[in-house]
């Protein structure tokens, strides 16, 4: 089970336009540095923050409590213009468990309503005993290809071609997709196996002629987990594996059947 917390700033979109729309480049600092700030405080209690819209974030949260999470709203309630409202959910795949968490803030009124504000609600029970696995999947060489070739733009713009197929791809194992930065993704895919991730790098391989490749790690928080898929990515940049992935588990997850792919790690 993965454990899933949908953030949403209550009521933001009348703030940014009252008493009349508020500098673009000040409402960009602000959404940056409530990103900045939820993951350094989910991160403290190895949570994993991904900011989607900015205005909805989703924080991986397995073995954070609900007191935490409270004493995280508090803390932007004193430092923000505004309040965050979240829900927290587990489920099998992290697309249920987003879906579930997000019914359960609806539940509590719209993203617009005035009334609603800093709610926290738990969807079923908190996670004790889950798991996360994440896939940290990165572009090969998009220095020598894009990067150093083309514009800047035109290498974006290639990046989020490549970000839309994964995400479609990966939606069909309810798992999600977040973009982190140069040329890196990361999947919280609880339930995908090796073979899984292969074939999808294949089509889309066919589609965009850009090869990936992806650190896959298996632990207790969203923390070790992608700790596990940095040094698996790691580990096929330096060619110690033959294929293009390489999970890894923490310890306690070694004996389970969690995934069908033979593990890198055992192969030193
Ligand atoms: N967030 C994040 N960004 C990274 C990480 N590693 C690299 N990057 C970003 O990705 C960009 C490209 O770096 P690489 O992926 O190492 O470059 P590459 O040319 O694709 O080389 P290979 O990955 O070895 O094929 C960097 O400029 C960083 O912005 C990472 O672990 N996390």
């Amino acid at each position: 089970m993965i454990q899933i917390t949908v953030i949403q700033i209550d009521n933001y979109g009348p703030w940014t336009v009252t008493p009349n729309p508020r500098r673009e480049s000040d409402l960009q600092a602000l959404q940056s540095r409530l990103y900045a700030d939820l993951n350094l405080m989910f991160g403290a209690h190895k949570g994993l923050v991904f900011y989607t819209r900015f205005d909805n974030l989703i924080a991986i949260t397995n073995g954070i409590d609900l007191i935490t999470h409270k004493r995280i709203q508090e803390s932007i309630r004193n430092r923000y213009p505004f309040t965050v409202s979240m829900a927290i959910a587990s489920a099998e795949t992290p697309y249920e468990a987003q879906k579930l968490a997000t019914e359960t803030l609806q539940e509590h009124g719209s993203a617009q309503d005035e009334n609603r504000k800093e709610v926290l609600d738990v969807t079923n029970e908190l996670v004790v005993d889950g798991y996360v696995q994440i896939a940290h999947i990165d572009i090969n060489n998009i220095t020598g290809t894009l990067t150093d070739i083309v514009s800047a733009y035109d290498t974006y713009l290639n990046v989020n071609k490549v970000k839309l197929a994964l995400m479609e791809e990966l939606l069909k194992h309810n798992a999600l997709l977040f973009f982190i930065g140069g040329d890196n993704f990361m999947s919280p895919s609880n339930g995908m196996n090796e073979e899984d991730f292969l074939d999808i790098f294949n089509r889309i391989n066919k589609k965009y002629k850009i090869e990936l490749k992806a650190g896959i790690g298996i632990g207790r928080t969203a923390e070790d987990a992608s700790n596990l898929a940095d040094i698996g990515l790691e580990k096929i940049r330096g060619k110690l594996v033959d294929k293009n992935v390489c999970t890894l588990k923490q310890d306690d997850f070694l004996e389970q059947n969690i995934t069908t792919g033979r593990l890198c790690g055992l192969q030193r």
